[in-house]
């Protein structure tokens, strides 16, 4: 992993809003991004298609280390996720796949088997990374950490906005007791729980709007950045 290249690091849980302000954040830097959670969705769907059971952790840790996966970028501009040459993009973002994710990503030895794949982004000019482990234990000399959280009624209201707006038919006490359950496993599993890293700027996305969250975000790492530069 190259030491220098700077990292702005993402963590939550799940609807704090953290891959789409990791998205603006990138494209206004110029960065490449990681949605590390899409990771242990693919490798969720991967578990499906091989009718693999998640009794045991060692048959896991093959599938983990050789994913066939590609994220490509579309003509359109469009992100496109392929798994085994199969189109998985509005598949890995199903409840039922991220439900399935967070079990598989209790597994420590999973986690070890991913780790490469996720650090192998860290590319020059800079790379904004968001999940769960990302300050903690990923990249743990971002100089850059953000811990982006919101009460579970609003991150439910917006998955269910999101899901809506998608044609699904959800129910919101639904997607609340969902992510209570994906919160609660994700904080206290034994392995890379969900928590603050060290030195991270927590923000509380709440009551603030997407640009607003952006705006915080970027002139934290602006301050962090410099700082960097002055006493290198
Ligand atoms: N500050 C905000 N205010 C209102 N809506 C928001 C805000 N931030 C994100 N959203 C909306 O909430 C939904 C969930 O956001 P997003 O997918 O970025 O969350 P996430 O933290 O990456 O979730 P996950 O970890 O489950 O992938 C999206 O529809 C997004 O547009
Ligand atoms: N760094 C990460 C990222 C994700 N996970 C687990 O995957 C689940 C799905 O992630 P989303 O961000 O796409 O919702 C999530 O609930 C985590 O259990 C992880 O452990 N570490």
């Amino acid at each position: 992993m190259p030491e220098n290249t700077p990292v702005i690091t993402i963590d939550g849980p799940s609807g704090a809003g953290k891959g789409t302000v990791a998205r603006i954040v990138a494209d206004q830097l110029g960065w490449h991004l990681l949605d590390s959670g899409a990771i242990y969705r693919v490798l969720a769907v991967a578990i499906q298609h091989h009718e693999v059971s998640l009794d045991d952790e060692e048959p896991l840790i093959p599938l983990a280390a050789h994913l066939d996966v590609q994220f490509e970028i579309s003509s359109q501009g469009e992100s496109k996720v392929i798994l085994e040459g199969e189109n998985v993009t509005d598949t890995i973002r199903t409840e039922e796949i991220g439900e399935l994710a967070s079990k598989v990503a209790a597994f420590p030895r999973v986690r070890e088997a991913l780790l490469r794949r996720q650090r192998a982004f860290s590319v020059a000019p800079g790379l904004v990374a968001d999940g769960r482990d990302m300050g903690t234990v990923v990249f743990t000399q971002a100089p850059v950490k953000v811990f982006l959280t919101a009460s579970a009624e609003e991150r439910a209201q917006r998955r269910y906005n999101q899901l809506k707006e998608k044609g699904f038919d959800v129910k919101i006490t639904r997607l609340l007791a969902d992510i209570r359950q994906r919160d609660e496993r994700d904080q206290n599993r034994k392995v890379a729980p969900l928590v603050p890293a060290e030195g991270a700027l927590t923000l509380d996305s709440t009551d603030l709007s997407i640009q607003e969250v952006v705006n915080k975000i970027l002139s934290f790492a602006n301050e962090k950045l410099t700082q960097m530069q002055h006493t290198s």
